[in-house]
């Protein structure tokens, strides 16, 4: 591979946004292949996979390359050149990487690829709570698979279009797929593409959502016609999901602390043809208490650590506190309280997390269930997703059920 300055200098710059001006991967990254129109889609997955790769393995690259942040040009340049050594690359006679010492960095990529959590690239803190949490040996596995770059999966809208008839469409636009057997909207992606530029997704026919989160929906049993309560919709993920299994039958109310996703989640059911949905900000607590006893179905998609999208977020391993981590789960102990509140009597709950952690997925249930809160309720089953065993992000569900 010959390196490119142009792009080399743009994944720099973006790199410079992300570690010292605490900006997020994904829009710098954005706002970055904006930059220059002549770039063709070699050229921009060369920047986005280079800085995702860097902000992924910055303490392990920092180590080797013996910089500290915040970093100096100078220094993003540094870890730049151990990225390229490592993969093999050789490096052009530009200044800003003369001098790099190849061999140094190899030795010291294997002396600390006996260490996990430099080989796995992660603050002390989180791997000792992995460790806490999940015990060693599962731990070393899950952060090892959490660090694979994540494949693009995209859930069949079937209120527009069937998979199989999608996958012929996303082919006839050179967009190769194949079926995931378990997942019965899910298409899996042969190879990396921009997705959001095909006809087929501005039509509304799918929409880009991981496996294991398209499991969720499904772990609700909704039934066309039910009326079900949506309590942390985000920008509707999993509203536009239960309204295909719905049929457009029925009722959904999706619900968030932040109107700006509410108003995004209107766009995309539009462009879903997703129509019995409404959306309601939780501006007061009058909100909930509306709500009430009225829900045949109600699903609580928690704020949560986010650990099990690492591979989709690497960012998050240097933006995550762990007193963030604590006080998300006092959260999350609240909107079981009083979100289950809006459950009828025989009504069906799912308290799901993209979380590996069990103090924020089972703990969390079984503590609610002991509480005057949910002495009404009993688990009904609940499953723990690992990324080490199934390859897609790591999610937990469990289903309650309201005497
Ligand atoms: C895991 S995300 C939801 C993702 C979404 N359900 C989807 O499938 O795309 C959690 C959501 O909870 C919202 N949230 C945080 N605190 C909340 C609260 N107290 N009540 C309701 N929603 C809350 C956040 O704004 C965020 O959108």
């Amino acid at each position: 591979m010959r390196l490119h300055r142009n792009l080399v200098f743009a994944t720099i710059d973006a790199l410079s946004e992300i570690f010292n001006e605490g900006k997020y991967a994904d829009k710098v990254i954005q706002k970055t292949l904006k930059r220059d129109k002549r770039w063709g889609a070699r050229d921009r997955s060369f920047i986005a996979e280079t800085t995702y790769d860097i902000v992924r393995w910055k303490r392990l690259y920092a180590e080797i390359a013996e910089v500290k942040d915040p970093f100096s040009r100078e220094n993003l340049f540094r870890l730049f050149a151990v990225w390229a050594t490592l993969r093999g690359i050789d490096l052009p006679d530009w200044k800003q990487i003369e001098d790099t010492p190849t061999r140094r960095i190899k030795g010291k990529f294997d002396a600390l690829s006996k260490i996990r959590k430099y080989k796995e690239s992660i603050p002390d803190w989180l791997d000792e709570m992995g460790v806490k949490e999940l015990g060693e040996e599962t731990w070393t596995k899950e952060i090892h698979a959490l660090n694979n770059l994540a494949p693009v999966i995209i859930r069949t809208n079937t209120l527009k279009a069937n998979r199989e008839n999608l996958q012929e469409i996303l082919a006839e636009e050179d967009i190769q797929t194949r079926v995931l057997k378990d997942y019965p909207e899910a298409l899996e992606l042969e190879e990396r593409a921009n997705v959001f530029r095909t006809k087929a997704f501005k039509d509304g026919n799918f929409e880009v959502q991981d496996a294991s989160s398209q499991l969720v929906a499904h772990f609700l049993n909704v039934e066309p016609g039910m009326r079900v309560v949506d309590t942390c919709a985000g920008a509707g993920g999993k509203t536009l999901h239960l309204a295909a299994l719905m049929e457009n039958k029925g009722q959904i109310i999706a619900l968030d602390i932040f109107g700006n996703k509410l108003k995004e989640l209107k766009r995309r059911a539009k462009r879903a043809g997703a129509h019995n949905v409404e959306t309601r900000e939780i501006d007061t607590t009058k909100v909930i208490k509306k709500l009430h006893n009225s829900a045949d179905r109600v699903l609580i998609d928690a704020p949560c650590s986010g650990l099990g999208v690492l591979s989709r977020n690497p960012d998050a391993k240097w933006k995550l506190q762990p007193e963030f981590i604590s006080k998300i789960k006092n959260t999350q102990a609240e909107i079981l309280d009083q979100y289950s509140k809006i459950l009828k009597p025989g009504g069906k709950m799912v308290y799901a997390t993209c979380s590996v952690l069990p103090s924020e997925n089972q703990q969390q249930v079984e503590n609610f269930l002991k509480r005057e809160e949910g002495k009404d309720f009993e688990l009904v089953k609940d499953q723990k997703i690992l990324s080490s065993e199934t390859g897609y992000d790591g999610f937990y569900m469990a289903l309650l059920q309201k005497k």
